[in-house]
């Protein structure tokens, strides 16, 4: 059986982003500036809690072998290391958040009422349960799913007798706890914490709500949340691209509303750097859920585009800037190239397509990935190894690609920019 802790301590240097001259704890101006600090979850046990009947509800397509997966993780975190980034791990920062008794007891009753129990012998049992636990073993337990075999339900709870007598866990495993990119985004000296889509993944980020209050490297350290969980309107970190200073393109997309994406423009434009928000439509399903599963920006004037979101060289695009008394102008625009130009102040753009734009090799390419590559510094990326034809391309447009092994990583449907949160890039160099 594998082992559910097998977490590589890393070096925490609480100081990190001060090293780098930033006097907030999170500094991210741009989706290409050099990676050196970065949040993220090796898969755990709750990869193997998945079965076909719950894995469309966990938005898995396949159930990754967990050794591989965590075998390809590990070469992840070290190639992003060797390149000289910083690796925390989410479950680490969250049990670091939590070492005093009464936060802890906090978490964990949100956490349980999140997971659906208000109030009743179930919903004490697993308090019970799990605040007897040490924070990290805590964390990775609910980050796992807890089974009803795991507690001593000597009682009927009817609720659970009447719904589904045989569906084996109270609390649902995280599987998608390794796409750290969407449960919260850093943005210049701070970040939103999403209020997610799906079930399935909304508890992810209250984890990241108490490290940005508890965790002593954020704590009261003036990390700005320009937009908090507690909303009905949905907004997932795949959607938010910072591309640069003050310029953000937020995808409107089967995960992220375009209310959201208003309700946060405005929150950056009152109280942020941020003056222009791009909002780009693409489509509404799952190979597709977020923008940067079509769209990420690699250089200064680089970008990968997966061809299916051109159609035709045309495409729904919003441009919103601040006006008078907090009120918000916005533009319809269609030329996703005329619009990246005069935001970016660019005037060559190069749009690399997916898979070298095949009707084969892109759709195949893009559904593992191919477009979700990760910027580690100005034209350097990491990409899955498995999309050969899209690496070629990055190649051929001189881009440095370091290739990550992917076999088991990609049936999550994320690739390298999914998988990771940065936390602090070094500035650009004004071009
Ligand atoms: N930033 C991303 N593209 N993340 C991909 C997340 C994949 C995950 N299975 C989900 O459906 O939520």
């Amino acid at each position: 059986m594998q082992k559910s802790t097998g977490v590589v301590t890393p070096e925490f240097h609480t100081d990190n982003a001060k090293n780098y001259g930033f006097s907030s704890p999170i500094h991210v101006s741009s989706e290409i500036g050099k990676l050196r600090s970065v949040i993220l979850k090796r898969p755990g046990r709750e990869i193997e809690n998945l079965t076909p009947d719950t894995m469309p509800r966990l938005l898995f397509d396949d159930i990754p072998y967990l050794p591989i997966a965590q075998k390809e993780h590990d070469y992840f975190a070290q190639t992003l290391r060797d390149n000289g980034a910083e690796v925390l791990y989410l479950e680490n920062l969250a049990a670091d958040a939590l070492n005093e008794q009464p936060v802890k007891q906090e978490f964990v009753d949100r956490m349980v009422k999140e997971s659906g129990f208000k109030d009743g012998l179930t919903y004490s049992a697993l308090k019970e349960y799990l605040v007897g636990m040490e924070p990290l073993q805590m964390i990775t337990t609910i980050m796992e799913g807890i089974r009803k075999s795991d507690i001593d339900l000597n009682y009927k709870d009817l609720r659970l007798l009447s719904e589904d007598a045989d569906y084996p866990f109270l609390m649902d495993p995280m599987p998608n706890l390794y796409f750290t990119r969407d449960p919260a985004a850093s943005i210049g000296d701070g970040l939103s914490i999403n209020h997610m889509t799906f079930a399935a993944r909304r508890r992810e980020s209250l984890f990241m709500e108490y490290i940005i209050k508890h965790n002593p490297r954020f704590a009261d350290q003036g990390v700005n949340v320009w937009r908090d969980r507690n909303h009905t309107t949905r907004i997932e970190g795949g959607d938010e691209l910072v591309l640069s200073d003050h310029v953000m393109a937020i995808g409107i997309s089967q995960r992220t509303s375009a209310d959201a994406l208003e309700d946060i423009a405005r929150n950056l434009f009152t109280n942020s750097n941020y003056d222009t928000v791009v909002g780009i439509k693409i489509p509404h399903n799952h190979a597709m859920m977020h923008l940067d599963t079509v769209f990420t920006m690699i250089n200064y004037n680089q970008f990968t585009v997966h061809p299916q979101i051109m159609n035709g060289g045309k495409i729904d695009m919003w441009v919103l800037h601040p006006s008078k008394d907090g009120q918000i102008t916005s533009e319809h625009r269609t030329d996703l190239l005329e619009v990246l130009k005069e935001v970016l102040h660019q005037s060559e753009l190069d749009l690399i397509p997916t898979g070298n734009s095949d009707p084969i090799f892109a759709p195949r390419e893009q559904w593992n990935d191919g477009s979700n590559t990760l910027a580690i510094a100005p034209g350097e990326v990491v990409t899955y190894d498995r999309n050969y034809v899209s690496n070629e391309m990055l190649r051929e447009h001189g881009i440095l690609v370091h290739e990550v092994l992917s076999s088991e990583l990609s049936r999550g449907r994320g690739g390298p920019r999914c998988m990771s949160m940065p936390i602090i890039r070094e500035d650009l160099e004004t071009k």
